[in-house]
């Protein structure tokens, strides 16, 4: 069980993806044409308002639930594609997912290298080479010492570590993480957001994060913004930038709507530095389009 060929990272794309919850009554389109594509080893933060469509993104990631519409590949799986069979084995083998809230991905009873043999079971049957073995996957998380306590006993961060490596045990080319800082302080998100990027370092794993923590945002090499189910802004270090759409639309960052709003008249101005946007003065009736 020695880490033999140790994976890297895949790369995760969508076309056009659409997802519908059918709701009794109506349906609930969560996500309306995503396009977005990761590069192997990326790690990328996922922000956006509540109701956006980010867990529904992850879910689609981790082949939890099927696509409505349009494509959504994860290295060389074509998710949407894919049989039941096919899905089980490729979220027991290749995607890790780290839901929110710590315990939810343990059990409470057993200790932090037993929990990550438990969740090794399912890689085990598929007769992956490159599983690690738990004691050296606790070592590299650097829960040496806690390797065999309680769960009750451990801190926060710990605890969050221990679910880590349970998302990690089958060393997965892509790991999924929800909200993975909330409810820990800051030294604690500190060393758990330095831990997701040092195994992407080390083993070239795709990191997806959802977060609505600023902070981690600004750790993040790049993040990607959802609003009403498609992909609004992208991120550098925290500075959100905007996409220009294929229809030469261009979302505006939302402190800006908030100055702009719907309706709003601008002048687009180009300068020795780049564009100017001018707020026009005329108002104009939003029904007739006349000066009002
Ligand atoms: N199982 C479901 N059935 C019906 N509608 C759902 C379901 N899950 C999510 N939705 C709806 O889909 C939309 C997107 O939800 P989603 O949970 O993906 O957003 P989110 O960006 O993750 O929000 P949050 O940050 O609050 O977790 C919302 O309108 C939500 O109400």
């Amino acid at each position: 069980m020695t880490e033999l060929h140790p994976r890297s990272g895949v790369a995760v794309s969508t076309v056009g993806l659409v997802h519908i919850y059918r709701a009794e009554g109506h349906d609930v389109a969560a996500l309306s044409g995503v396009d977005l594509v990761v590069r192997p080893g990326e790690v990328v933060g996922l922000l956006g308002p509540s109701g956006a469509g980010k867990s529904t993104l992850l879910s689609l990631f981790a082949g939890l639930i099927r696509p409505s519409a349009g494509r959504i590949r994860v290295g060389d799986h074509d998710l949407g594609a894919m049989s039941p069979a096919e899905l089980d084995r490729y979220r027991a083998t290749d995607v890790g997912f780290l839901l929110q809230g710590a315990m939810r991905n343990l059990i409470p009873y057993l200790t932090p290298r037993e929990n990550i043999a438990f969740a090794q079971r399912a890689a085990l049957r598929a007769e992956r080479p490159d599983v690690p073995a738990p004691a050296a996957l606790v070592d590299e998380l650097g829960l040496g010492d806690v390797a065999e306590a309680t769960l009750r006993s451990l801190t926060p961060a710990q605890q969050q570590l221990t679910a880590l490596g349970v998302a990690l045990a089958a060393r997965p080319g892509l790991l999924l993480a929800d909200e993975p800082t909330s409810q820990l302080d800051h030294e604690a998100r500190a060393l758990v957001i330095g831990t997701l990027q040092r195994v992407s370092a080390e083993h070239g794993t795709t990191i997806i994060i959802v977060t609505h923590d600023p902070h981690v945002a600004e750790a993040l090499p790049r993040t990607v913004t959802i609003r009403d189910g498609r992909v609004s802004g992208e991120g550098r270090r925290g500075e959100e930038l905007s996409i220009v759409a294929v229809d030469g639309s261009l979302p505006l960052p939302q402190a800006i709507v908030a100055a702009l709003p719907p309706g709003t008249l601008v002048r687009v101005q180009p300068t020795e530095h780049g564009w100017l946007l001018e707020r026009d003065d005329i108002q104009t009736d939003q029904a007739t389009g006349e000066p009002r």
